[in-house]
C-alpha cells in the first residue's frame, strides 16, 4: 500500500517530537519552493503528487502567498485537508476549498488566554495612555515635557466586545476583573450561559455606547472594513479602540483620520491592514500603542498551537477525518 504524503508549508518550531511521531503512518514532506511562483510550479509538474494533507503555519504566506483561488485550484487531486497553525485562517479562501472537497482546520481555544492577555495589555495600555511616556523616557525626557495628560481606569468603563467568540469570552473575564461591564455584538447572540451576564446589543449601539471597542471578530468578506468612517463617527468622543484580531477589519486609513481628528483617543493595535507595512499615521501618533502581531507569542501557546494542529493531522491520517473544522465548513 502507498503510504499517505503530509506536505509541510512553514516550520515546526516546538512539537518536534508529536511531528516526527507522525512519519509511523506518513512520509513528511517539505516543498522545494522559495516563492509563490516556484510553488505553484511545484503543484502543477507532479512532485507534490500524492500529498493528502497539508499542514501550514501562518508565516509559510511569505512563500506561499494566499490559498486562493489560483493557489487551490493547483493543488494536486490528492489534497483532502488543509490544516492551519492558527486562529485566523484569513490567509485561505475556505469556499474555494469546499468546492474543491478540501477541508480546512484552524486552532481555535489555543490561542485565546494568550491573546486575551495582550488584549487586556493594549486596553490597559491604551486608557492609561502609557506609550508617549514610555517613548520620552528612552529619549531622557522621563514622562515628557510637558508631561502627557492623565490617564483613565479601566474600573466602571463600558468595554464593547465585537466578536464573542472563544477569545472575546475569555477577554470578558479577564475584564470583569478590572471591574469593567461589558457588552457585545456577535454574528449570532450567544445562548445566556456562553454570555455569562454579558449584555447583547446591536452594533449601533455597541458603537454609540461603549467606552472601549475591542474588535475580536474573523476577518472575511463580511468582516472587511467593518469599522470606517461612518462607525468612528458614531463612537463616543475619546473613545478606546483595541484590536488584537486581523488589521483589515478596521479601515486604516480612516482611523488615522479618526484620531488626528480626535474623536479616537487611543488605540493599542497588534495587527495591521498590510503587516508588517505600518500606516505612517499610526506610527507617528504617540496615543496609539503597536505591537508586532504578537498575540499568541509564547513558549506554551506556540506549543500548544502546534499540538493541536498535529492532532488534526494524525486524526486526518488515523480516522479520514479532523477534529475540528472551520465554523464555515461545519455544515458540509
Ligand atoms: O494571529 C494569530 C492567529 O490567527 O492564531
Amino acid at each position: 500500500m502507498t503510504r499517505q504524503k503530509v506536505l509541510l508549508l512553514g516550520e515546526i518550531e516546538h512539537a518536534h517530537d508529536s511531528w516526527n511521531s507522525l512519519s509511523a503512518f506518513a512520509d513528511l514532506i517539505t516543498p522545494r519552493a522559495q516563492t509563490r511562483a516556484e510553488f505553484l510550479d511545484e503543484c502543477r509538474n507532479g512532485r507534490l503528487d500524492g500529498v493528502f494533507v497539508i499542514y501550514r503555519t501562518f508565516a509559510s504566506v511569505g512563500i506561499t502567498g494566499r490559498f486562493d483561488d489560483e493557489l487551490v485550484n493547483v493543488l494536486p487531486d490528492t489534497v483532502k485537508f488543509i490544516c492551519h497553525n492558527g486562529a485566523g485562517y484569513d490567509q485561505i479562501d475556505v469556499y474555494v476549498c469546499t468546492a474543491r472537497g478540501i477541508r480546512v482546520s484552524n486552532v481555535p481555544t489555543a490561542v485565546n488566554d494568550a491573546t486575551a492577555d495582550i488584549n487586556m495589555f493594549l486596553i490597559l495600555g491604551a486608557l492609561r495612555g502609557f506609550n508617549p511616556s514610555m517613548m520620552s523616557l528612552r529619549e531622557g525626557n522621563w514622562r515628557g515635557h510637558p508631561p502627557p495628560p492623565l490617564g483613565h481606569d479601566p474600573q466602571g468603563k463600558t468595554l464593547g466586545i465585537l466578536g464573542m467568540g472563544g477569545i472575546g469570552r475569555n477577554l470578558k473575564k479577564k475584564a470583569e476583573a478590572f471591574s469593567m461591564k461589558i457588552i457585545y455584538h456577535n454574528r449570532c447572540r450567544l445562548t445566556d450561559e456562553l454570555a455569562d451576564g454579558a449584555r447583547y446589543v446591536s452594533f449601533e449601539e455597541l458603537l454609540s455606547t461603549s467606552d472601549v471597542i475591542s474588535l475580536n471578530l474573523p476577518l472575511n468578506q463580511d468582516t472587511h472594513h467593518k469599522l470606517s468612517t461612518r462607525e468612528f463617527e458614531m463612537m463616543k468622543k475619546g473613545v478606546v479602540i483595541v484590536n488584537t484580531a486581523r488589521g483589515a477589519v478596521m479601515d486604516e486609513e480612516a482611523l488615522v483620520k479618526a484620531l488626528d481628528a480626535g474623536r479616537v483617543a487611543s488605540v493599542g493595535l497588534d495587527v495591521y491592514e498590510n503587516e508588517p507595512k505600518i500606516h505612517p499615521g499610526l506610527i507617528a501618533n504617540p496615543h496609539v500603542i503597536l505591537v508586532p502581531h504578537m498575540g499568541t507569542w509564547t513558549e506554551q501557546t506556540q506549543t500548544a498551537m502546534e499540538e493541536w494542529n498535529i492532532r488534526n493531522v494524525r486524526s486526518v491520517l488515523e480516522t479520514g477525518a479532523l477534529h475540528n473544522v472551520v465554523p464555515e465548513q461545519a455544515d458540509v
